[in-house]
């Protein structure tokens, strides 16, 4: 007779030992047809293989509380006996199967064995029902096993189908499967066709969708996984259906933590930057439909950085949790906020949202925001900036709406903070441009592309040479000569000024040691300081550490500073600039009476000299005798705090007398001479001995 064998091993040695054992040769008293079953989880074939007349089982992946059961290979064929390989001979797991060691196994006994279990199978078992090992295997696995007869009513269930449908074998069998099993479909709560029935109808294998909910006779809930298999009588009619299924709640759950983890800032609880990616597209496909205006916010915390330097970074999450409550508050239901990252946040305003809206809505973010935030028994006070974008004026897609509200934001940014812009197509070009300059400054600081020029200061008594001024000129590899106003405004907004600066400061240094070395190096060499590197507390160090690097003579390096620089943080500045006085450098004062008019300081910081801005001094031989006057004011009020004055900006020989005539000490400008490369300028204004190479 022909015998269909199937064996569950994914074992590669045991596979090749069956194929040998039961591989037919003429004489054999039977045909065996072996086929291997597919690995737990593959894909289960369209069509029902054929049922086996017996299955070959290895126990190693079969332990009573493993899911690598291939329950969906064993209960299909449940009707057919069971033969368990074993790899030892201890006592097997599961009691009641017959159990071959197929180490020691002879072909002749096992194919002997396989023909008599089968004779006695085919003599004596109803289909539909396990046979007495299969029931063994059956009763051992985790998985819920339940099989009917073609008209559906229950003919066998496995004790784990009695714990999941809490009911036990005489409620279950017999009764109808659709009246002992309702399921229905998580999302919509439906009743769903039972696979059962889908499986008898179709003859096809079938899987439940995925979340679908089992409704237990206590009314009590649990998402269940299953695949249902018709099984064929040995005539190939329908004998009726096995369904295997477990419980997936657990698994569900996690997945559903997983997801909102997902999907959610862990810090705020607010939706992250793919939520309100996802949710900008589906409001935008809406108002695409409807016809209707939205608006994207994008906000970021004004210096949010220096919360968390002074207080803590545990202090700045607080912050931003107290923040993201004040945003919940100025927004409709409809409205999302999400937290795009670090102190960025992005407000979704629902379809319907008109541009008055947006500003209203802006108005109480900024309102809201600025009231003091408790924070570790601190009142923290932070500001925000908003950037706003309208669909569809300022965009139609979320990549476009995005990225202009973050425009937009720089743009408030850049006018003073604590603002909320619109979106305007002129903010793009400056945002490009701007964004160019930074990656040119970035490639240049690499790879080459700046250079110092110093500009000349002369006495205006004797015309001596009283120092100079080293000025930072860019030469771009695409653009040349690129304009000072240019990059140092994007140099300072980006923070790039803190590399920049200290390549100044280095090549600076670096320059004056050539010339000290020389024997021409001039009295001071003024390098200009911005706000931000003045506030780096490491700062003065730094320079001192350079300075003595190089071996230099301090005196010969001035530091040139705003007065608006000084004014960001007046006890910062005092002591930063002592330090540095400590150290050995003078200090200038540049732009002097354009900042803050507020004179107080000119006493308290230690100041040596200062640079009357060139709108005193452009054309003053020939202005209105008031302006003359104001010019006389500023000088006479620097002679009486004995802080020596610079005029900048002389460019003819009138206003270079008016300013000796009115007691200017110093000049600094084209009449004296435009800033130019250190061998220039070395030639044309230092005493030069003998081999001196102004540039190395
Ligand atoms: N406490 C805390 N800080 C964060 C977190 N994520 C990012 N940051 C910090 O947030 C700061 C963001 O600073 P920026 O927005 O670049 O600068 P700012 O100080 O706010 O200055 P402006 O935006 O120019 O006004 C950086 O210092 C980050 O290190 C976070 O989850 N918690």
């Amino acid at each position: 007779m022909d015998i269909h064998v199937l064996a569950a091993t994914a074992d590669r040695t045991e596979r090749r030992v069956l194929r040998r054992l039961l591989a037919n040769v003429p004489g054999d008293a039977n045909r065996m047809l072996l086929r291997f079953a597919p690995a737990p989880g593959a894909p289960a074939p369209e069509t029902p293989p054929r049922i086996p007349d017996i299955l070959l089982l290895n126990m190693a992946t079969c332990s009573p509380d493993s899911h690598t059961v291939p329950a969906d290979v064993i209960a299909p064929c449940a009707a057919a006996p069971v033969i368990v390989l074993v790899s030892t001979t201890a006592p097997a797991a599961v009691q009641g199967t017959v159990q071959v060691l197929l180490a020691q196994a002879s072909r002749q006994l096992l194919r002997e064995l396989i023909a008599c279990i089968v004779a006695s199978a085919r003599a004596g078992m109803a289909p539909g029902l396990p046979g007495t090992s299969g029931i063994a295997v059956l009763a051992a696995i985790a998985d819920a096993v339940i099989s009917t007869r073609a008209d559906g009513t229950v003919a066998y269930c496995n004790p784990a189908a009695e714990r999941l449908m809490q009911l036990d074998q005489r409620q279950m069998l017999g009764a109808p499967i659709t009246a002992l099993m309702l399921l229905q479909d998580a999302a919509t709560l439906r009743p769903m066709r039972h696979p059962v029935c889908e499986a008898l109808a179709s003859g096809r294998t079938v899987r439940l969708q995925v979340g679908c909910i089992l409704v237990r006779p206590d009314g009590s809930e649990i998402m269940i996984d299953d695949s249902t298999a018709p099984i064929a009588n040995a005539d190939g009619t329908l004998a009726g259906a096995v369904m295997v299924f477990h419980d997936i709640t657990e698994a569900r759950e996690l997945q559903a933590q997983v997801d909102y983890l997902a999907w959610h800032d862990f810090l705020t609880g607010l939706p992250n930057r793919f939520a309100a990616h996802r949710h900008l597209n589906q409001i935008l496909a809406e108002a695409q439909a409807s016809g209707n205006p939205l608006a994207v916010m994008y906000l970021d915390l004004d210096r949010f950085k220096a919360v968390n330097d002074t207080l803590g970074h545990a202090a700045g999450d607080a912050l931003l949790v107290s923040v993201a409550a004040r945003l919940r508050g100025c927004f409709r239901t409809v409205d999302m906020i999400s937290r795009q990252g670090g102190d960025e946040f992005v407000v979704l305003m629902a379809p319907g949202t008109s541009s008055d809206d947006a500003t209203h809505a802006a108005g109480r973010i900024l309102a809201a925001v600025a009231q003091p935030h408790a924070v570790e028994l601190e009142q923290v006070h932070v500001g925000c900036s908003i950037g706003i974008a309208l669909y569809p004026q300022h965009g139609r897609s979320a990549e476009t709406l995005l990225r202009h509200a973050d425009t937009a934001l720089h743009s408030a940014k850049a006018s003073g903070r604590n603002a909320w812009r619109f979106f305007r197509p002129e903010l793009l070009t400056t945002a490009v441009q701007r964004r160019q300059v930074e990656d040119g400054i970035r490639t240049s600081l690499e790879r080459g592309g700046f250079q110092l020029f110093y500009q000349p200061k002369f006495r205006l008594s004797d015309g001596i040479l009283g120092g100079c001024e080293a000025l930072l000129r860019w030469h771009h590899v695409d653009w040349g000569w690129v304009s000072p106003a240019r990059f140092i405004r994007a140099a300072e907004e980006s923070g790039l000024i803190v590399p920049l600066g200290k390549w100044v400061l280095d090549e600076a240094i670096r320059q004056a040691g050539v010339w000290e070395r020389a024997g021409c190096c001039p009295d001071a060499i003024a390098i200009n300081v911005s706000a931000l590197e003045l506030k780096d507390p490491a700062f003065p160090d730094r320079i001192a550490r350079t300075i003595g690097d190089a071996g230099l003579d301090p005196r010969r390096l001035q530091v040139e500073l705003t007065e608006s620089a000084l004014m960001r943080d007046m006890q910062a500045s005092a002591l930063a600039l002592q330090r540095l006085k400590d150290i050995g450098l003078s200090i200038a004062i540049d732009d002097f009476g354009t900042g803050y008019s507020s004179l107080g300081y000119l006493a308290e910081l230690p100041i040596d000299l200062v640079k009357v801005d060139r709108t005193f001094v452009h054309g003053i031989d020939t202005a209105a005798p008031r302006r003359q006057a104001l010019l006389r004011a500023v000088l006479t009020l620097a002679q009486n705090i004995a802080l020596p004055a610079v005029a900048e900006g002389v460019e003819t020989a009138p206003e270079m007398q008016f300013l000796a005539d009115a007691g200017c000490p110093m000049g600094q400008g084209f009449y004296f001479g435009p800033a130019v490369a250190a061998a220039d300028f070395a030639h044309a204004f230092l005493v030069q001995p003998a081999g001196l190479s102004a540039s190395p």
